[in-house]
């Protein structure tokens, strides 16, 4: 195992950019989303950089984008109220899991870490996409971006985590793509570490300063 996971007894990963390349899916819903409520449709790479504060901010983004001004409420609503329904019926047609991520959740799971997931995406969204890739089970604790009143970059679902399972933070590590993520760790007292190949609004995570930088997950093995 890498030295940074050396005392540590929790892991807390991100999904989004992290675990899963899910842009093309999100981008579908968006794409249809928008269609419906009679404006075009943004493309992928707008997405990549509209992802990593939950689904109602994705929404709004990409009504700014398309309406060049501030949605109003009900546009907003029926929008978010498509594109949860379109990513509902297909979180995982186009989804794919990032090279080492399955090899290592598996093994930092039978090392005895405790895994816990900390995610922006709506709760209802985790446990059909954690279990189609066979996943769910590794994980004792998944929190959403609507699970409590604060998500990431609030540190509040890491700390909410680490207590309900009884591990200091200072025993705990933050994995994740985003700024959000880097941010969260740090105000929770978590350890943290990078991976670059996610979604960051188009920046370099570098420019967060997590404790540590890997090119993949496989490095936490090392
Ligand atoms: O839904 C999002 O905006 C991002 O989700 P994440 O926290 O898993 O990256
Ligand atoms: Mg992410």
């Amino acid at each position: 195992m890498h030295t940074i996971l050396q005392g540590k007894r929790l892991v807390a990963f991100d999904l989004d950019g992290t675990l899963i390349d899910s842009v093309p899916d999100l981008t579908v819903a968006v794409q249809k989303a928008l269609r419906e409520v009679g404006l075009s449709a943004p493309s992928e790479a707008n997405v990549r950089d509209w992802v990593g504060n939950g689904a109602p901010v994705l929404v709004e983004r990409a009504l700014n984008w398309a309406l060049e001004q501030v949605p109003d409420q009900v546009l907003q609503a029926r929008a978010y109220d498509a594109f949860m329904r379109h990513y509902d019926a297909a979180p995982n047609a186009l989804t794919q899991l990032y090279p080492g991520v399955r090899k290592t959740l598996n093994a930092l799971h039978a090392a005895g870490y405790i895994l816990v997931l900390i995610t922006n995406k709506p709760e209802r969204f985790i446990a059909p996409i954690l279990s189609h890739f066979e996943l769910l089970s590794q994980f004792t604790l998944c929190l959403g971006g609507d699970s409590l009143a604060e998500k990431k970059p609030s540190p509040l679902p890491l700390l909410h985590a680490a207590g309900q399972l009884d591990i200091a933070p200072s025993a705990s590590v933050m994995v994740g793509d985003s700024r959000h993520d880097i941010a969260a760790g740090k105000a929770a007292g978590f350890t943290t570490v990078a991976v670059p190949y996610g979604y960051n609004h188009g920046e370099p995570i570098e420019q967060s300063q997590p404790d540590l930088l890997i090119s993949s997950l496989s490095a936490l093995m090392e």
